[in-house]
């Protein structure tokens, strides 16, 4: 092409060139890609969704596996996640009410960011005083509610009397992004991904080492991640159901299942 420079890398312009050609296929596609969002509505809506909110988290989970697994030779994991968690919370908000309410008590900053990065730009984003109210937007058609696990608030041992709203996802998603400091909840019904995490809830006021050790011998790897007012939180390996005979043995009075999480896909 008599473009390149005289060590043989391609010259600036036709590596800008090139740019322009690869931007203009994206483009195309992620047209193409948002395009199918309103297909994706009217699918759901024939097979008896009635409108019901269409988040699918163990689908979005399969949708970014399978891309993460395809072989490349430049993008990153984070970058791939970055790119399609847009494209999804984008296609998400064509198919109906999609918003978002934050509660990060001290970490604020930190659970905005962490909600964007879990559902991109597209859904709108109300900050909230309270873990109260971000669960009572939870309750409304298309609301996600995103807390934190820091602030030393049991928030999440209310669902176990609320058994309609479920943790769906814990954040961030990539483990590089940093350790699990925020959670999704939503009216919507929790799915094994094929790679999950159960998010399980006890009274017992055992140590946590105690706790771990009651579940190992019953086969369950569980780790703890927050703790507060008398409650302890654990994700535990795996998808449990609610009404699983190891947990109903497990300890603690009160007890159970709050949601299930695909695990951090750079695990
Ligand atoms: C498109 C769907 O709805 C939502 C959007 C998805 C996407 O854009 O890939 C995936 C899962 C859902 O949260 C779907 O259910 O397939």
């Amino acid at each position: 092409m008599g473009r390149d420079t005289p060590t043989g890398a391609p010259s600036l312009d036709a590596v800008r060139a090139r740019i322009d050609i690869v931007d203009s296929e994206l483009l195309k596609l992620l047209d193409e890609r948002a395009g199918l969002a309103a297909a994706v509505a009217a699918a759901k809506k024939a097979a008896g969704g009635d409108g019901k909110f269409g988040l699918r988290s163990a689908r979005e989970a399969q949708v970014l596996r399978h891309l993460l697994a395809q072989p490349r030779e430049s993008a990153t994991p984070a970058l791939i996640v970055r790119i399609w968690r847009e494209i999804i919370g984008d296609s998400l908000s064509r198919q109906g009410p999609f918003h978002l309410a934050v509660w990060g008590g001290k970490q604020e900053t930190r659970a905005v960011e962490l909600a964007r990065l879990r559902f991109g730009i597209a859904p709108p984003m109300a900050i909230v005083e309270k873990p109260e109210q971000a669960l009572a937007a939870a309750k409304t058609p298309g609301g996600v509610a995103v807390l934190s696990l820091g602030g030393g608030h049991a928030w999440w041992g209310r669902l176990l009397a609320q058994p309609s709203l479920r943790v769906f996802a814990t954040l961030p998603c990539l483990s590089s992004w940093g350790p699990t400091s925020a959670m999704a909840v939503a009216e919507v019904k929790v799915e094994p991904s094929g790679r999950d995490q159960t998010l399980w809830v006890t009274d017992s006021n055992l140590p946590n080492a105690k706790i771990v050790e009651a579940l190992s011998r019953d086969g369950v790897a569980g780790e703890p991640l927050a703790e507060s007012g008398g409650l302890k939180l654990f994700a535990l390996a795996g998808f449990y159901q609610t009404d699983d005979a190891r947990l109903a043995r497990a300890p603690g009075t009160l007890s159970g299942v709050i949601g299930a999480a695909p695990e951090p896909f750079d695990l």
